[in-house]
């Protein structure tokens, strides 16, 4: 957890039921909306990676890249997008996962960096970790250092971040929910 894990989880909005009965619906739009609680979510993340030497920042498609994008500007790396299916216009590796609620495919292009370059992977949550870790796949399998893999928010219950650890990849979260909060 980050130093500002507390204030950021407070501006992070629980929206009961959505997108069905059961799922609690962590919600950024309160924190982007907020310009110092964004402002200090991006310097927490700049704080821990600016001396980790990458040379990418793989964000996932669609809620990490907005996280993702301006890491990356602050750290004068570059930037890849991890996309869903059928976005990416040039030669794409992809991968299936599965979803808290439902099935989805993630795409990369096969150029997107050069073999051994040190990328993080961000996103803005993990819940079952089968998007992060089908995007960490994908950049092995493209030659890729996975270096850590990155999240706003963590829901540690449902046992996402402890497989990706169990994948043998470092997980940055800069904060937790647990079902009953
Ligand atoms: O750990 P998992 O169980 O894989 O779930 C986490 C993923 O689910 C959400 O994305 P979603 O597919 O809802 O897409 P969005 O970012 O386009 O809203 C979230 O942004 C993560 O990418
Ligand atoms: N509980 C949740 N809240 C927000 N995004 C999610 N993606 C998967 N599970 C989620």
């Amino acid at each position: 957890m980050s130093i500002y894990g507390d204030y950021i989880k407070s501006v992070i909005r629980t929206v009961p039921d959505w997108p069905q009965p059961g799922v609690n619906f962590r919600d950024i739009t309160p924190l982007l909306q907020n310009s110092a609680a964004f402002r200090k979510l991006i310097d927490s993340f700049v704080h821990r990676y600016q001396e980790m030497d990458l040379d990418a920042i793989a964000a996932i498609d669609a809620r990490g890249f907005i996280i993702g994008a301006p890491l990356a500007y602050e750290l004068g790396c570059s930037f890849v997008p991890v996309r869903k299916k059928g976005k990416l216009p040039f030669r794409t590796v992809s991968e299936t996962y599965t979803l808290e609620y439902g099935q989805a495919e993630v795409e990369l292009h096969a150029d997107a960096f050069r073999a051994h370059d040190r990328i993080l992977i961000m996103d803005d949550l993990i819940a079952t970790g089968g998007t992060m870790l089908a995007a960490a796949k994908l950049i092995t399998r493209c030659g890729g250092q996975v270096v850590e893999t990155a999240t706003i928010i963590d829901l540690p219950e449902l046992g996402g971040s402890q497989k990706i650890r169990e994948a043998g990849h470092n997980v940055f979260a800069v904060c937790s929910f647990t079902e009953d909060e």
